[in-house]
């Protein structure tokens, strides 16, 4: 198992590549545990309860321990939660600590270590069951079911060791508990390994996903995806037979803002208009960054007054923020499609509400008008 470990704690780095946090905690973790198993082989070579013997072993009981608590970190950030490891963090300072203190006492330092251990897997394997806050494969179950061979193995060595010090006098005997423990071990990390890539390959998939879907400057919507989830709710609202609107936005005197005061304070007020949307919006709101310096809302069973609410509320936050945080007012002006009847199309009303969009232009700026035009489907 050593040698395996010896082996991965190279390979994970090297072919993995320390990509991101979760990656380097999972490769931390296992590097710790390889450290922990070569000390405590070493501590074998050492004078039985010596100096040596007592710093190699407790040595191996922090790696081992520690080990633990960086898988479990990944672990957290895999699940999509804030990493926390405050639990097991704790397990393993206790138990490294009381190991060192009772090192003399073999009966203690067997069953304290062993059974600090088995805890300590116990509250991953109980955070892993929780339910992720993000879409995860089968590698949690994978995961959950070696911690928790593994933690059953420490248990009964914590026992053995503790209570039945006669018929488990040592680590290298030939017990059945000790070869079943070498056994899982060995087979469990080999698992472990391959769920920890399995992670980290579902991590990349949701990256993958996200950097499809979102506009890189303002992190709203990209039209494409916004364009899909339109459909869907369109079909939808055409199915229930609800209102649907559409409300189609473009800042004013966007390239002047640009030629005044520089791109970025022009990327700046890009992101705090899609700021504004995320306050103003509500659940089932759907909104976009079209494309430059337009942007799209799709407001379910909404009416012309809730979305003409939804724009007034949306100026009103611009006039309250614009100002205090570029320096100067944005505005924009807007056009609203509603959905007329049952051949209408998404197309048909992005259509018709870029068509009072540019009325809205027209006339002035800084207004919202609805499209009055019944443009066929
Ligand atoms: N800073 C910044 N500017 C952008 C971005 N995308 C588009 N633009 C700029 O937005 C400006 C749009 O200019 P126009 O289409 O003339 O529109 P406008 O100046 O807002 O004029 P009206 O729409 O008629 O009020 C161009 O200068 C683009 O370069 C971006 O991501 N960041």
């Amino acid at each position: 198992m050593t040698l395996n470990l010896c082996i991965m704690a190279v390979a994970l780095p090297y072919f993995m590549g320390r990509v991101n946090r979760a990656a380097r905690y999972a490769q931390t973790g296992i590097v710790l545990q390889t450290a922990g198993w070569i000390s405590l082989f070493s501590s074998s070579a050492t004078v039985p309860g010596g100096w040596a013997d007592q710093l190699l072993s407790t040595i191996a009981m922090g790696c081992v321990s520690s080990g633990m608590v960086f898988n479990a970190m990944a672990f957290q950030i895999w699940c999509g939660r804030k990493v926390s490891a405050r639990t097991p963090a704790a397990i393993a300072v206790l138990m490294t600590v009381g190991y060192s203190i009772g090192f003399a006492n073999y009966p203690f330092r067997v069953g304290w270590a062993n059974a600090l251990l088995a805890l300590q897997i116990a509250t991953v394997i109980v955070e892993l069951c929780r339910p992720p806050t993000v879409a995860v494969g089968r590698w949690r179950w994978l995961l959950a079911i070696c911690l928790t061979i593994q933690m059953i193995v420490l248990a009964c060595r914590a026992v053995l060791g503790a209570f039945y010090t006669a018929e488990f006098p040592n680590f290298f005997g030939p017990y059945l508990v000790n070869q079943i423990f070498a056994l899982s071990s060995n087979s469990m990390m080999v698992l472990s390994v391959v769920a920890i890539l399995l992670a980290h390959r579902d991590e990349a998939a949701r990256e993958l996903e996200r950097l499809a879907t979102l506009d890189g400057l303002t992190g709203v919507l990209n039209r494409r995806a916004w364009l899909l989830q339109a459909g869907i709710d369109f079909a939808s609202s055409m199915r229930y037979r609800q209102p649907i609107a559409l409300l189609m936005i473009d800042l004013d005197y966007f390239k002047q803002i640009n030629d005044t005061h520089g791109h970025t304070v022009g990327d700046g007020a890009l992101q705090l208009f899609a700021s504004g949307l995320r306050a103003v919006s509500r659940t089932g709101d759907v909104f976009c960054r079209y494309g430059g310096e337009e942007f799209c809302v799709l407001l379910k069973c909404a009416d012309l007054n809730a979305v003409m609410a939804y724009d007034q509320r949306m100026r009103q936050w611009l006039a309250q923020h614009s100002l205090q945080e570029l320096g100067f007012n944005l505005s924009y002006s807007a056009g609203i499609a509603m959905r007329l009847h049952d051949e209408d199309t998404i197309d048909a009303m992005l259509q018709r509400a870029d068509f009072a969009l540019y009325e809205a232009k027209s006339q002035g700026r800084g207004c919202t008008l609805a499209s009055s035009v019944r443009l066929t489907a």
